[in-house]
């Protein structure tokens, strides 16, 4: 797993045992499931906006807040990210298109 993704996903669940005053991980935990949904909203949102709006920086900007708030989502789960890592692994060589064509014959 990415050396950024590892050590931020140590601090997010680090931050389930911190106060809501000193950090705003542990804020978006102490305020429940429905608030970091609604930021996680916000963010794809604003990520859609800069797509549409298409400055590099501001993609990138808000692409980083969008999956910062994911990784918020899947702590919060006890998820691990490296599970997505395996799912997107899983899937690679995959032709969408044949996926969903298998999809439709089940
Ligand atoms: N990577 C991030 C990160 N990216 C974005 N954000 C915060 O996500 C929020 C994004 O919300 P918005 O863009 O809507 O800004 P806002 O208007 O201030 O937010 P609201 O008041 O609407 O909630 C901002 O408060 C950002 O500061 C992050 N906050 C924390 N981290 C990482 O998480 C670690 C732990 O953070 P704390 O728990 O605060 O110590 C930090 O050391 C960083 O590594």
């Amino acid at each position: 797993m990415s050396d950024i993704i590892t050590k931020l996903n140590h601090v997010l669940n680090e931050r389930k045992h911190a106060d809501a005053d000193s950090s705003y991980v542990a804020s978006l935990y102490a305020a429940g499931i429905d608030k970091i949904l609604k930021k996680l909203g916000e963010e794809a949102v604003e990520t859609v906006i800069a797509g549409k709006g298409g400055v590099r920086d501001e993609i990138i900007y808000e692409t980083a807040d969008l999956w910062f708030h994911s990784l918020v989502l899947l702590a919060h789960n006890d998820i691990d990210p490296q599970l997505i890592l395996d799912e997107l692994d899983r899937r690679f060589g995959l032709s969408g298109l044949d996926e969903k064509a298998s999809r439709s014959k089940e």
